[in-house]
């Protein structure tokens, strides 16, 4: 247990602490802490929901005491715009592929996940490092809903967690292991969809029926059909409600027991229980863009949410790649490296564009 003692400036009033509920949702966030000095000067500290947890805290008089387990300590990571040429200093004479989530990395998080939309310029900086490097949106939403939002030709996307991939070619790695379709698209154009948990989709189906009228009784609770797997949404739930809501969530899975509950942004998502997540995505993508065997490539993945870790995971296991975390706040993570929110993401796409022209010009 590491013991900090905080002092704010300006000195709070006691209406303006924020109340800081430990061991029921909610979290101390420390701005600005200085681990080599093991100090946190003039700091401001911020209350979240369903962030990190652990510790206790007490105020008195000018200053804050908190003491939190060493290791949830949140580190500070370098910004990929403000380090951007150290960074892309690894990329010479790679070929660089991009992967991008879209909550929260290319849309804001707001409360209707139904009106998450991504602006203009967004899809112009993501249709201009398309046309630049190979690059994949990777996310939790279904594919059709993920495509209607992002709206581009030119990439290839990964919906359901990584659990439904469609690509122009498929993969050969991963071609005899049945999991693998060829169908033709709206337009005509021939598409390989890698579908890994297709069995569990009747009981998806049956587990969205349930979970429909059991949310019932929870005002602004929402269920999202992401095919193969579902999101329940708490984020318009009353405060209260939100412990009883996850206890009924997952004493109704005990039914499932071939289905998993993770994590996300106010959002427990449901999904098959198999070794299959976005850093598998990552690999298959890998492959399907011809990478696996050479080591000429440079994989840089952007997001903000807790299963985007298993992709930073595997980029860093690669040592050879860029995990980059889309936070506004200090936090634990694989990534090296961070944007605060979808208008750096946008920034960086824009850098990252210009980079490439200047490097293919020189
Ligand atoms: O992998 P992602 O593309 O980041 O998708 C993860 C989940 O994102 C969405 O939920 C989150 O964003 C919503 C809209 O901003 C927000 O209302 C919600 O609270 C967040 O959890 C999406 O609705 C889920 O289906 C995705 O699984």
């Amino acid at each position: 247990m590491l013991r900090l003692s905080v002092h704010c400036s300006p000195i709070p009033s006691a209406t303006q602490v924020p109340q800081v509920k430990l061991g029921s949702g909610y979290g101390l966030w420390i701005i600005n802490y200085n681990r080599a000095r093991k100090s946190a000067w003039g700091i401001s500290i911020k209350a979240l929901k369903d962030e990190t947890n652990g510790g206790t805290s007490s105020f008195s008089g000018s200053s804050w005491k908190i003491e939190v387990p060493f290791e949830q300590i949140p580190e500070e990571h370098p910004s990929a715009l403000g380090s951007f040429k150290d960074m892309i200093a690894v990329a010479k004479g790679k070929k660089l592929v991009l992967f991008l989530d879209y909550d929260g990395t290319l849309s804001p998080i707001v409360n209707d996940p139904d009106k998450a939309f991504m602006s203009d310029a967004m899809r112009v900086a993501v249709r201009e490092v398309a046309n630049l490097f190979p690059t994949a949106i990777v996310s939790g939403r279904c594919i059709d809903k993920v495509h209607g939002f992002v709206k581009l030709d030119n990439v290839v996307y990964a919906g359901s967690h990584g659990m439904d991939i469609w690509t122009p070619t498929g993969s050969l790695k991963y071609g005899d292991v049945g999991q693998q379709t060829k169908s033709i698209d709206e337009q005509g154009n021939k598409v390989v969809k890698f579908q890994p948990a297709q069995e569990f989709l009747p009981t998806v189906k049956k587990i969205i029926q349930v979970m429909e009228q059991k949310i019932k009784t929870f005002k602004g609770a929402m269920v999202e059909d992401n095919r193969f797997c579902v999101s329940v949404h708490y984020r318009n739930v009353n405060e209260k409600e939100v412990d009883t809501l996850k206890e009924m969530v997952h004493s109704t899975m005990k039914a499932y027991p071939t289905f998993r509950i993770d994590g996300g942004k106010m959002v427990m998502e449901i999904k098959p229980s198999i070794d299959w997540n976005k850093g598998h995505a990552l690999e298959y993508l890998l492959d399907t863009f011809g990478f696996t065997s050479s080591s000429d490539f440079l994989p840089l993945y952007i997001g903000d949410d807790t299963t985007d870790e298993d992709a930073f995971e595997v980029v860093r296991g690669l040592k050879q790649g860029i995990p980059i975390i889309v936070s506004s706040v200090p936090t634990n993570t694989k990534a090296s490296y961070s944007l605060r929110d979808p208008d750096e993401v946008m920034d960086f796409m824009v850098r990252l564009a210009k980079w490439k022209k200047a490097k293919s010009t020189a």
